[in-house]
């Protein structure tokens, strides 16, 4: 069987598409995938380092507001339609699958008009732009959310949850390796701090602000910063000047570092929800006030509304987010109730249901 895998932009959509492969090899290791991203965007650095072979399309987004940019947007849609019809002929897939963002558009549009099945994937509880666009040819639409039938025909929603990477469902064997990669000590707590794929500004000063208090309490902190801040956050972990803060702009290591972590604060992205839903660490939510109809607190809500999760807004982050963290830390029982009720959640077999709903296809 052969499958081309589509979309990209940012780490929600390319770790849900890399699931999805990784169900279908799992299933049946000589299947053939052929991943398309964007040129220029993260896909075409993380697909490759996760083992798939990527081709680049020529695309560029279309901004949601009136502006220059849109000009070029038709003489790059038209330029990468005709790659991606190349594409599809040279390869030939059975079907063809859009994971959201600026690939997949062009990709699954020119294997519609080949004939050739396609599957769509939506990852937040409001439909991105391009999957909306794509439905009307979509033969199956996987959902994480109820209610997504105000975006898509109802007949072809599947509601399966979030594919998550099987290593990260499986993050508490990691413990071990997790403290070994990070060296942390065995017996203090540690705070894993992610601000999503491109890290989170308001998340990164807030930490600034306050990393001393963590270190005054003795707490380790994994602190992921964004491509964007990782220099100033170096300075700042410098100044305060103990090896008990670690600073990255990106970790591949997600496994280990879920493993690792007695709490969380995240951003509340769609695939970071379901993932702290698996690997169910007591955590404190920081949504993006600025992604399209303000998602991310829509995700962030469904797990407060279950007592699963803290939230903190995006404002308040700089005079809430250490109190809150160092509070959660000193309160062993609401660890241990906001990480029961966040497990009960999770999705365990979003990748392997969606991967079905491929092979279907195909038949
Ligand atoms: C600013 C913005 O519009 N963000 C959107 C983007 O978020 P973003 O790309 O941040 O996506 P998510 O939070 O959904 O997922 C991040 C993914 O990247 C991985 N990861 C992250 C950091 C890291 O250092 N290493 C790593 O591997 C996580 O494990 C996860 O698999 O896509 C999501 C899914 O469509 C949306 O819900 C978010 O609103």
């Amino acid at each position: 069987m052969k499958v081309i895998i589509s979309g990209g932009g940012t780490g929600g959509h390319i770790y849900p598409a890399i699931a999805i492969a990784n169900e279908l090899k799992t299933i049946d290791p000589t299947t053939e995938i052929l991943f398309v991203g964007a040129e220029g965007k993260m896909e075409m650095e993380k697909v490759p380092r996760a083992g798939y072979t990527i081709v680049g399309l020529p695309v560029v987004g279309i901004k949601r507001e009136l502006t220059l940019a849109n000009l070029g947007f038709p003489f790059k849609l038209g330029r990468s339609l005709l790659r991606a019809r190349q594409i599809v002929r040279e390869f030939q897939p059975d079907v063809a699958v859009g994971v959201g963002g600026y690939a997949s558009g062009p990709l699954l549009l020119a294997a519609s008009f080949k004939g050739i099945p396609t599957l769509i994937q939506e990852q937040n509880s409001y439909a991105g732009i391009t999957n909306k666009a794509l439905a009307r040819w979509a033969k199956r639409i996987c959902v994480a959310y109820p209610g997504m039938e105000a975006f898509f025909p109802a007949e072809k929603i599947k509601l399966t949850g979030n594919p998550v990477r099987s290593d990260i469902q499986f993050a508490d064997q990691q413990i071990e390796a997790g403290r070994e990669l990070f060296a942390l000590e065995a017996t203090r707590p540690t705070v894993l701090i992610i601000g999503g794929s491109q890290g989170a500004r308001t998340i990164n000063e807030s930490i600034e602000a306050g990393l001393q208090r963590f270190v005054d309490a003795g707490v380790q902190v994994i602190w992921q910063t964004g491509a964007s801040f990782i220099s100033r956050a170096r300075e700042v972990v410098a100044a305060v000047g103990s090896p008990l803060v670690k600073a990255y702009d990106f970790i591949y290591d997600m496994d280990k570092a879920y493993a690792v972590a007695t709490i969380v604060i995240s951003r509340a992205g769609a695939l970071s929800v379901s993932e702290l839903c698996l690997v169910g660490r007591p955590a404190i939510l920081v949504p993006f006030p600025a992604a399209s109809e303000d998602h991310q607190t829509k995700n962030a809500m469904s797990l407060v509304k279950n007592d699963a999760a803290l939230l903190v807004t995006d404002r308040n982050a700089r005079e809430e987010l250490i109190t809150t963290a160092l509070n959660l830390l000193e309160n062993p029982n609401q660890q241990k109730q906001l990480s029961s009720q966040i497990k009960t959640l999770a999705k365990p077999h979003a990748a392997r249901e969606i991967a079905e709903e491929v092979r279907k296809l195909t038949k």
